[in-house]
């Protein structure tokens, strides 16, 4: 392995060394650099050592070099305007190097044990790297904390909210209570008769007005069925029986006359034709002065015709004024009879009509019945308007004053105001479903986590415990190894304990050499049980071994690191590499 290094503590000149496998002790005069090249070769281990902490503070730049199994490992510093800029490339970077790969008096274990604190969970739990779940666990430990913390403020917000409400709720009740009692009050009070009488006229006159209208139409109804009986008596008086059967009893009789009387007629006609006849003939014998009857033949004194012409003209004469007068006589009767007829049709007429008339009379009495019923109804319906507000008067009384009434409407603005209030916090808590819905969201996540704390918890004891066995294992395999006279353990509560010939001791009572080499057992079981190192450096002024006790531990320490440097203050400088070979055989 091939270490450079430039600029780094205290070394300012270009400084290589070329390490062999196996213990390679380096002894140098104080302040000389040992420190520096040490930390210069854990730095390339754990980025925890800073470019700050190893910069020569006089350099602007500086290097530390590795060549180790063909490649080269280096953090190449540089001063810049603000600070440090570097480059790099580690073997590894775990802090746990820091506790594990060099061991010397500023080694943080070291200088606990010495001061006498035994407990070393802190220890284990790094170097065994459960530190990390417990780092995870505490991480969300912190956050479930956090989240329990706003589950409380939410919790605490939404009972806020639902005590609101409920105020609110109240306070509905309490307005629509005393609007009540106002609307009571206000109908009583401030001759408020005026408003309810108001009111009430104008339903009584909306009922009055249509009694009116329905008692006109009732009236009119009434005359119109007077009408129609009137009507109806005088048509009926018109087509009595009696005046129809004595119309049809004239006829009749009127009837019989003309048939006679046309009889009659008749035969004074055929008379009168005859008369005519035999006086043309008679006529014609006197003419001729016949001496016979041309009808019967007998023998007759001409001059006869003269007195017979005379005699049947008189009789034609009478005849005929006596046809005349028949004739009249019959065109009496005609016209009598067919007045008559008239009459007759005209009565039927009439009938027809009354029938018409009656069935209109049973309709009006009809509407004349339907209209006094809705009068009926309707003035019912007045009486129980009145009723209705007298009654409303009169349960309402005097009870409450003038001044009741501004005291209500005042304490209602009060409570609307207050409501205001109640309705303008709420609105800046927010709406409580969604709160609700946040705090579910909380609960179960605070769930979550706790289970995973939990869990993580478990996990780290389950691991720790397992760490400390192993430690336990170990440091005693060490012990024995290295001939210590003692037994070490780690008790429940992660202390270091030991026990002498089956004797507990308090590490305060050991000697600082015996805890030094407690630190160092426990460092270099951690290194065998979880960590795994190029090179391993110890200072030894950190030891107060024997000889025969450090060519052991050299020994062990061979097998567990290739390099194992180990830094001694001389006058002078000296840098001696023993193989691992060598060791073995040496032992
Ligand atoms: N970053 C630094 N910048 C400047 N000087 C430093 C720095 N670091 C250490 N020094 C100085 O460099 C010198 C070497 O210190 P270092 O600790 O390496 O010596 P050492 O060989 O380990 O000495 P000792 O035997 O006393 O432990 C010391 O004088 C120290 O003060
Ligand atoms: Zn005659």
């Amino acid at each position: 392995m091939k270490v450079r290094v430039y600029n780094i503590g205290g070394i300012t000149q270009e400084y290589s060394l070329d390490l062999q496998k196996g213990v390679t002790t380096y002894e140098a005069p104080n302040a000389y650099g040992k420190t520096s090249l040490v930390r210069a070769l854990v730095s390339l281990l754990t980025s925890s050592i800073k470019a700050e902490d190893l910069l020569n503070v006089f350099a602007d730049s500086g290097y530390i070099e590795v060549y180790l199994d063909n490649k080269e490992y280096y953090r190449r510093i540089k001063r810049v305007k603000n600070g440090l800029y570097e480059e790099k490339n580690l073997i590894m970077d775990d802090d746990r190097a820091l506790l594990l790969t060099y061991f010397s008096p500023e080694n943080r274990l070291v200088t606990q044990i010495l001061s006498g604190d035994g407990n070393i969970e802190w220890f284990i739990s790094a170097t065994s790297k459960i530190n990390e779940l417990r780092a995870k666990k505490d991480e969300l430990s912190k956050l479930l904390n956090a989240e329990m913390l706003a589950r409380d403020e939410l919790q605490k917000k939404y009972n806020n909210i639902k005590e609101i409400q409920t105020k609110i709720r109240a306070i509905d009740e309490e307005i629509e209570k005393l609007e009540k009692e106002r609307e009571n009050s206000s109908n009583i009070v401030a001759k408020t008769t005026h408003t309810i009488t108001i009111t009430r006229q104008n339903k009584i006159n909306e009922i009055l007005n249509k009694i009116k209208v329905k008692k006109d139409e009732l009236a009119n109804l009434e005359l119109a069925l007077k009408k129609i009986e009137e009507e109806i008596q005088s048509k009926e008086n018109r087509v009595s029986p009696e005046v129809k059967a004595q119309l049809q009893k004239e006829l009749n009789e009127i009837n019989e006359r003309l048939k006679l009387r046309t009889n009659d007629r008749t035969e004074l006609e055929i008379e009168l034709k005859v008369l005519e006849r035999v006086l043309e003939e008679v006529e014609e014998s006197d003419k001729q002065h016949l001496d016979t009857c041309n009808v019967c033949g007998s023998k007759v004194d001409p001059s006869i015709w003269k007195v017979r012409m005379e005699i049947i003209s008189r009789e034609l004469r009478e005849k005929t004024s006596l046809l005349d007068s028949l004739r009249n006589e019959i065109i009496g009767l005609q016209k009598r009879k067919e007045e008559i007829e008239l009459r007759l049709k005209e009565l039927e007429t009439m009938e027809n009509e009354i029938a018409k008339l009656k069935a209109k009379r049973e309709e009006l009495i009809n509407r004349i019945g339907s209209v006094k019923f809705q009068i009926d109804d309707l003035e019912r319906q007045r009486r129980e308007t009145e009723e209705r507000f007298s009654r409303s008067e009169s349960l309402t009384g005097a009870i409450i004053t003038p001044d009741d009434t501004a005291n209500l409407i005042k304490r209602i603005e009060e409570l609307r105001k207050k409501r205001e209030e109640y309705e303008y916090e709420l609105q800046l808590l927010g709406v409580p479903s969604s709160i609700l819905e946040e705090l579910k969201e909380k609960e179960e996540h605070i769930e979550q986590l706790q289970k995973q704390v939990d869990e993580l918890q478990v996990e780290y004891i389950r691991r720790l415990t397992r760490a400390r066995d192993e430690f336990t294992r170990i440091s005693n395999q060490l012990l024995k190894r290295f001939e210590f006279d003692m037994e070490a353990e780690i008790d429940s509560n992660y202390r270091l304990v030991v026990r002498r010939r089956g004797v507990l001791i308090d590490i305060k009572k050991l000697s600082s050499s015996e805890r030094t080499t407690l630190a160092l057992i426990l460092v270099l079981s951690a290194l065998r049980a979880y960590f795994k190192t190029p090179y391993f450096i110890i200072d030894e002024s950190a030891m107060t071994f024997d000889q025969k006790r450090f060519n052991r531990l050299l020994e062990y320490l061979a097998e567990v690191a290739d390099y194992v440097i180990i830094t001694k203050s001389n006058e002078n400088t000296e840098i001696k590499t023993i193989p691992a070979k060598q060791l073995e055989v040496s032992s």
